[in-house]
């Protein structure tokens, strides 16, 4: 397929939900988040370098997305390792070392180490060779993809029993947890999706989500595209909306959630979830077992990715600040499970006492 053709195939799917990844057998397009909304350039990924470069700038961003994309990015560098030399073991040294820096471009969501981790120890670790390899990665990769699909369908018709019998449904949302953060529907705006499709929908409220306006370029655009309607509010405006009465439930996505249910996401969550509290609002997060750390217990030993001062002193290379000031610029923080109403996931909704709900999610999974 060529570059015209796959981006003509995520048009027409974008008429359905925003596609953003797309790998074509040779290489892998993204459309560039970064120049949404006024803009839908796409990369033509031919090294997984740029991969690697685009999940770094946030071009393919959300936790489930990385993930997709460090799948295909694998089969890039595995070409390339087959390519850097004759013998077997310099090829798979060079392939883990790619995989390596794929892993650490970005530390807080888990789906990216996990899509990572998958195809190396699943797949590469037990072939004899890179060649025999390389076709089974390319299957791997395209089989997280397609999971990642089904996942979020899941999760939106379980999410859509928490709304059971209800119409008019009004949805505060932080961040971008749609199409464009996932190979499918979205976690979130999966649910969100749904409860269009049943008439349950009233609106969707879009936190703007300083620094880098995830709320404002994409959940904005993904929803206003796909005519579900959508208003937009800058973040200090989300605790003004819940006093004002307008919203009934927030649902956001995560990045990395804990065996207690502690939730990262992206920054700014913890404050509209501790505004739900005082407002008796339910704060639902929705997410896929990919999103699941169960290794991790407490919230406080999620790595949080620290981003540079520029992206808060500067929009679109306009200075909004003094430029010599000191910053800070955490892209995720942390909910205590005491604030979560309930996790979405393709498994069903869990609830409190999370430690348990979520030991029996990975009893199913880990069978
Ligand atoms: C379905 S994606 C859920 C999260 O990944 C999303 O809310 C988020 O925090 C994304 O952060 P980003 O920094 O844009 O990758």
């Amino acid at each position: 397929m060529s570059l015209q053709e796959a981006v003509s195939s995520l048009n027409t799917l974008k008429s359905q939900s925003m596609k953003s990844i797309t790998w074509n057998g040779e290489s892998l397009i993204l459309l560039d988040q970064t120049q949404l909304p006024t803009e839908e350039i796409y990369i033509d990924c031919t090294d997984w370098r740029q991969v690697a470069e685009a999940i770094k700038k946030l071009r393919v961003r959300g936790a489930p997305a990385i993930g997709v994309a460090a799948g295909y990015g694998l089969i890039l560098a595995a070409r390339e390792a087959i390519a850097s030399a004759p013998d077997e073991v310099t090829q798979r040294a060079n392939f883990l070392e790619f995989a390596n820096i794929l892993k650490e471009t970005r530390p807080t969501a888990i789906n990216l180490a996990w899509a990572i981790d998958r195809i190396v120890t699943n797949i590469v670790f037990p072939c004899d060779t890179m060649v025999a390899a390389l076709p089974l990665i390319e299957a791997e990769a395209k089989a997280i993809d397609l999971e990642d699909q089904r996942l979020n369908e899941a999760m939106a018709k379980a999410g859509a029993t928490l709304f059971e019998g209800k119409k008019g449904i009004r949805i505060l949302t932080h961040c971008n947890a749609g199409a464009l953060a996932t190979a499918g529907l979205g976690t979130a705006l999966g649910v969100v999706r749904e409860l269009y499709s049943q008439g349950q929908l009233e609106r969707v409220y879009a936190d703007e989500t300083r620094p880098l306006l995830q709320g404002a370029r994409l959940t904005a655009f993904e929803l206003h595209h796909d005519g579900i309607p959508v208003t937009l509010l800058t973040d200090n405006m989300a605790a003004y909306a819940m006093q004002q009465g307008l919203i009934d439930a927030v649902i956001v996505g995560a990045d990395r959630i804990t065996t207690e249910g502690d939730v990262a996401n992206k920054i700014g969550t913890y404050g509209v979830a501790l505004a739900a509290k005082a407002h008796n609002i339910p704060f639902y997060v929705a997410a896929p077992y990919s999103t699941f750390d169960f290794t991790l217990q407490k919230g406080s030993d999620i790595p949080i990715e620290m981003r540079s001062p520029e992206e808060v002193l500067c929009f679109g290379g306009i200075p909004t600040a003094p430029t010599d000031i000191e910053v800070l610029n955490p892209a995720f923080d942390v909910t205590p499970h005491e604030l979560v109403s309930a996790i979405i996931t393709e498994e069903g909704v869990l609830t409190a006492p999370y430690n348990k709900s979520i030991a029996d999610m990975a009893k199913k999974i880990i069978k």
